[in-house]
Order: C-alpha cells, then structure tokens, then sequence
C-alpha cells in the first residue's frame, strides 16, 4: 500500500514532522480492524496518503496528543487537524475527496446504511470474546450463539433488498466498514457461524473479490501469528511477520 511504514513506533520514538501537503496521514495498526476500515476507504478512493504504525502495547508518548486515549485509527491532515473514531474518519474521507462515492447521496439511504452499522455494532465485542475463549481452549458454544443472532440480522437484509452487497448490488461504504470483522472470521475459528446464513455467505465471497478488499487481505496464518503474541501482552505482536 502506498506510504505503508514497515516498523510500528512505540516509546521513545520522535514524532513524526507536519504532514507533507497533498497528502493526509493515518495512524494504524497492521492488525486493527477498526483502522483497516479507513485504509479501505483511503485505497478505494485512491487518495494520496502515508501510514504510521502505532506499536499499541508500547505507545509513544507523543501518539497521546493525537488521541487522547492513544486508540487507532486517527487521521491527520497537511494542516494539522485530526480526526478520530474509525466511522468518522470514512465518512470525513469520502465527503472532502472526489471519486465515487462511498455512502449513497441520497439522506434516506444513507440513514438506512448508517442503521446496518447501528446493527452490526455488537459483532465486533462477540467476535474478540469469541476468539478470547477459542485461544483459551475454553467452551464458546454461548458466544457463537450471540453471533449468529447478530448475523441473522444482517441476512435478513440482504434476503429482503435482494442484493449482493449491504447497500445495493455493487459496493458501498457500509460493506467496507464492517468487511474487517468477516475477513478475520476464520483466524478465529468461528467461520462456522456464518453457515446458516447463505446470504451472508456470499456477501463474504463477493467481497473477496473486490480488488480494494483483495489488494489489503491478511492471511489467515499471520492473523494467528498476531493474535498469538497479542495475548500474551508482547510488544513485538504489533510487527509480526516483518
Ligand atoms: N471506536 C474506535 C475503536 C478503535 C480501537 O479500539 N482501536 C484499538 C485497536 S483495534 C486500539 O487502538 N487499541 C488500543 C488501546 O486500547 O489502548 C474506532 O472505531 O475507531
């Protein structure tokens, strides 16, 4: 990807200089789900950027000033603004930067892609605690449940507006911003919880092949090579594979 830095910064770092113009920077991190969102909108609108990689275990003292958590994705401009909470920074991406447009024009369909958002929200926490219990060699009957309660809702959907994607039959923002979580689905051995949604099942295919999706796929091996160090608190998990 274009600008990707290899290494993360973490203490002790310096911190980056102003952000050149004609071009916007993210902070990320290679294995965030939320900052992939934003890397797909900055790679589906072909917009000029440059990536820093926050090391999350480690952070720079700096990273603080550009969130006040110390949380990824932020997005920083040539002058100096800065954007958080993943959401946002999408939607601020594709309403300054020309191209197609990711969320429809029209209010009321926007309104309807925002409510998918609204009811995907949980997927993310159920999935972490799904893959917590599965890595722990613990029972996750009850967490697969709770998931294929909330992947219903998005079959339902698809079932009753009879498209391929969330919000129409090519794809749009709603579809990239919760892909991260599906991409992640079989690292954490839970992919049979989409099996009694077919809908969704071919929701996932069709996303596969999408050449933004495609172009920033991890494998499923480093996923597992992350998560691994992640959870026993090591540092050196947010360079993994390097
Ligand atoms: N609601 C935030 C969530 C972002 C988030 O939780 N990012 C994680 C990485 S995947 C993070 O920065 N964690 C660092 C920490 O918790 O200290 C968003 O959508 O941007």
């Amino acid at each position: 990807m274009s600008g990707e830095a290899v290494q993360s910064l973490g203490k002790g770092s310096v911190q980056p200089g102003p952000v050149p113009l004609g071009v916007i920077r993210l902070y990320s991190m290679r294995f965030c789900p939320f900052a992939q969102r934003t890397r797909l909108i900055l790679k589906a609108k072909g917009i000029k950027h440059e990536v820093i990689n926050i090391n999350l275990k480690n952070k720079p003292e700096w990273y603080f000033k550009k969130h006040p958590l110390g949380l990824v994705p932020v997005l920083e401009t040539s002058k100096g603004q800065l954007i958080h909470e993943s959401s946002i920074t999408c939607e601020y991406l594709d309403e300054v930067y020309p191209g197609k447009k990711l969320f429809p024009e029209d209010p009321y369909e926007k309104a309807l892609q925002k409510m998918i958002l609204e009811s995907f929200s949980k997927i993310p926490s159920l999935t972490k605690d799904a893959l917590i219990a599965v890595r722990n060699g613990e029972d996750c009957t009850n967490q697969k449940a709770e998931l294929r309660k909330e992947f219903s809702k998005l079959e339902e959907i698809l079932c009753r507006q009879k498209t391929t994607f969330l919000g129409g039959n090519s794809v749009s923002m709603i579809d990239y911003l919760i892909w991260p979580w599906f991409e992640r689905l079989e690292s954490y051995e839970i992919a049979d919880c989409v099996e009694h949604t077919p809908a969704l099942k071919l929701w996932i295919d069709a996303m596969k092949k999408d050449p933004t999706v495609e172009s920033l796929l991890t494998d499923l091996k480093t996923y597992k090579g992350f998560f691994e160090l992640y959870f026993q608190n090591n540092p050196d998990a947010f360079d993994y594979g390097l």
